[in-house]
């Protein structure tokens, strides 16, 4: 239902989400289960969950962190390494709650140092997740140093991803946090065992937000952003209706020390205010009747999953953005900080 000043929707599930561990979990998991049914959970934790009894365990510590009452559910990844076996995938799918496995190219981005260092190596685990109906996660860039940083999602799906579905046409793939042009054209190319996450600050943000006038450290996130043209095409495939795109926040916190650093940390904080940062800009786009497909059916639809059968209202109403949330024993810096907001929930 749209109106002026309300929108209700079915619930969102929120597709690509970092929770951290440890002390930081009460405060993650508050913001992320504020109105989200269901978020895949990232596994690079330090050391990374890359079996199904690590994946299990941290599960446990999420559902724990819950607020009061909360329906909350998180749906599980295993870090896949050289060392991954078909075995283990088949006992991580044998849970239940272990829906996916995350390809991180070893040292693409944070806490990735023991990810796969030559997609080769997990060709028999790939085999075993399109036989036992495993999600593959992707975070699509090559790590090689004589390739530009902004280049490196685009060759990646020339010389990585092409390769992986070509090979294994039933596996289903989500390339996540897509950043440009380019993987909106590959996933829409693609068999419909291809699809993306998209993230809200890559459709409200492009690298002159980071980088023109001063440099913003908290815009900065992998793959980073890049110039408008990919932002514009990022919009345009959120809100096309195609049910190849859906809700990923990629919400990645780091403490504000790390991110405002002579070598900061890669990624951003958006779980505080995830969905309302979608509606400003699907309305931006003047696409809000799109919403509720990216955020509340898309992503259940192609991991096979029910969609949610309640909803939330969100209220056209301002509010400021805190200049920072408690994380753990430090704070985070939210995207947004100390500006005003246009939609809230509740
Ligand atoms: N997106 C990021 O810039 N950072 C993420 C890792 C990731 O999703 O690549 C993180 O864990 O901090
Ligand atoms: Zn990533
Ligand atoms: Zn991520």
């Amino acid at each position: 239902m749209t109106n002026k000043s309300l929108l209700t929707i079915t619930r969102p599930d929120d597709w690509h989400i970092h929770l951290r561990d440890g002390v930081q979990l009460k405060d993650t998991v508050r913001d992320a289960s504020r109105y989200m049914g269901r978020a895949i959970i990232m596994p690079n934790l330090v050391p990374p969950a890359t079996c199904t009894e690590t994946a299990m365990a941290y599960r446990e510590r999420i559902l724990a962190a819950r607020p009061e009452g909360s329906q909350f559910e998180p749906l599980m990844v295993l870090y896949l390494t050289n060392n991954t076996t078909p075995e283990e995938i088949k006992k991580a799918k044998a849970t239940g709650h272990i829906v996916a496995a995350k390809l991180y190219p070893a040292g693409a981005t944070t806490n990735s140092d023991s990810g796969v260092t030559d997609i080769e190596n997990i060709y028999p685990v790939l085999a075993a997740m399109q036989e036992v109906g495993m999600l593959l996660l992707v975070h699509g860039e090559v790590t090689d140093s004589s390739i530009d940083i902004f280049d490196r999602e685009k060759v990646f799906l020339e010389t990585k991803l092409a390769k992986i579905v070509a090979k294994f046409p039933d596996l289903k793939v989500v390339l996540e946090h897509i950043t440009t042009q380019d993987a909106v054209e590959f996933v829409k190319a693609a068999s419909d065992n291809v699809a993306a996450t998209i993230t809200a600050h890559h459709l409200l943000y492009n690298r002159n937000h980071m980088l023109a006038g001063g440099i913003r450290p908290h815009f900065y996130c992998l793959p980073i952003l890049k110039r408008n043209i990919h932002q514009q095409a990022l919009i345009a495939a959120a809100t096309s209706g195609s049910k190849k795109f859906f809700l990923g926040t990629d919400s990645a916190p780091h403490a504000k020390d790390k991110k405002e650093a002579a070598c900061g940390c890669a990624g951003s904080y958006t779980a505080h205010a995830a969905i309302e940062l979608y509606a400003e800009a699907f309305e931006e786009a003047g696409a809000l009747d799109k919403l509720e497909a990216f955020a509340s059916f898309n992503g259940p639809d192609f991991y096979n999953l029910p969609r949610n059968t309640d909803t939330i209202t969100l209220t056209k109403a301002e509010w400021q953005v805190p200049d920072s949330y408690p994380l753990g024993d430090g704070t985070v810096v939210p995207i947004k900080a100390g500006d005003k907001m246009t939609w809230q929930v509740g």
